[in-house]
């Protein structure tokens, strides 16, 4: 677990070597390395309960919004918050904020996007009036668990700081909804050009709507951190992605709704979409990023560059093929 400060922790062999409960166990090193048990008066046996309850409500019979990729993104979003170029940006506060809004951000996920729950005028979908559906269940419940007897692991914190924590987490596990990538990204982007003309000033933001994007994209970054990872990784993850995306198309095959592209397992190209997903979404966001914490992030673009081309050269070359 030393790996804990690193990108591309081997999250499939901690899920194996916890007996299935790798969030509790990465959500505990990093907020024990970050010494944030003392600093927030958070008792380990409130931790453990509280966590531990979050990680059950990840349903283990998905492929991939489960608890194994909840515990990927909080991992990821210590890993980028320890960025060199963010030391002394963001508070404890707000590293703790991150940091448990990767832990729940998905919690209690049902396997289906937002379309399909409102395409069948689901119960969140009513719930939530076809607005975020999925990300405000998300939210919900993790805080409604908090009230559980003994999982209260904010009890400590002052009324102000539990108040500034709540509306952060909200402001970035709502951004994790895909349909808000795209202003996102502007605004980022913006704000890494501002920041260039104030070029060598360290990254002194001291508005809550500038400090909370970049933290809002922190979080999405991790969400679309599968292909930065190690390539091993990253194509278990496709793996995973396609298989629960395929059981939803299925589904909509059967009832009669149209399938989405990813979705449908008679017609997707594996090495297609990814190479489209990374070409129009993942490296514009990822290369706003590096910018923002350059030169922290070369690597990470490299590795995203390299996956790119793995996926683009197993793409069947001639058309005869297709
Ligand atoms: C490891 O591979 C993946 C991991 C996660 C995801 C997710 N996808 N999405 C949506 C992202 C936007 N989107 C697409 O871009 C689908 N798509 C196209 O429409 C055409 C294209 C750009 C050429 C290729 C392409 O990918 C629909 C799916 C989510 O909303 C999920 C939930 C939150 C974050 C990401 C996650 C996709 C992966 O591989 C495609
Ligand atoms: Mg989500
Ligand atoms: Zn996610």
């Amino acid at each position: 677990m030393k790996k804990i400060d690193q990108w591309g922790l081997e999250v499939f062999e901690v899920n194996q070597l916890t007996n299935g409960r790798p969030l509790t166990c990465v959500t505990y090193m990093i907020l024990q390395k970050r010494n944030f048990l003392e600093t927030f008066k958070i008792p380990v046996p409130t931790l453990l309960r509280y966590i531990g309850t979050v990680e059950k409500h990840y349903r283990k019979e998905n492929y991939y919004h489960n608890n194994i990729h909840a515990a990927d993104v909080a991992q990821s979003v210590h890993v980028l918050l320890s960025s060199p170029v963010l030391s002394s940006v963001f508070t404890d506060l707000e590293i703790l904020a991150a940091i448990f809004a990767g832990a729940i951000h998905d919690v209690n996920h049902p396997g289906l996007n937002n379309q399909f729950l409102i395409q069948t005028m689901s119960e969140l979908a009513i719930i939530y009036n076809d607005v975020s559906v999925l990300e405000n269940h998300h939210l919900a419940m993790a805080f409604k668990l908090l009230q559980n007897d003994g999982c209260d692991i904010f009890a400590n914190l002052s009324k102000k700081e539990r108040q500034s924590l709540r509306k952060m987490v909200i402001d970035m596990v709502l951004a994790t909804d895909m349909s808000k990538h795209m202003s996102l990204l502007a605004d980022l982007r913006t704000m890494v050009e501002a920041h260039k003309f104030s070029k060598g000033i360290s990254l002194s933001i001291n508005n809550y709507s500038d400090r909370i994007k970049i933290l809002q994209c922190c979080v999405h970054c991790a969400d679309l951190s599968n292909p930065t990872k190690p390539l091993h990784l990253y194509k278990e993850w496709v793996k995973r992605v396609l298989e629960e995306c395929w059981c939803q198309g299925d589904k909509e095959r059967n009832l009669g709704l149209a399938v989405s592209p990813m979705m449908d397992r008679h017609s997707v190209s594996v090495e297609k979409s990814q190479v489209g997903f990374i070409d129009f979404i993942v490296q514009p966001l990822w290369e706003t990023w590096a910018d923002l914490v350059y030169p922290d992030a070369n690597k990470i673009l490299d590795a995203l560059q390299e996956n790119r081309d793995y996926f683009n050269s197993k793409i069947l070359t001639s058309p005869s093929m297709e």
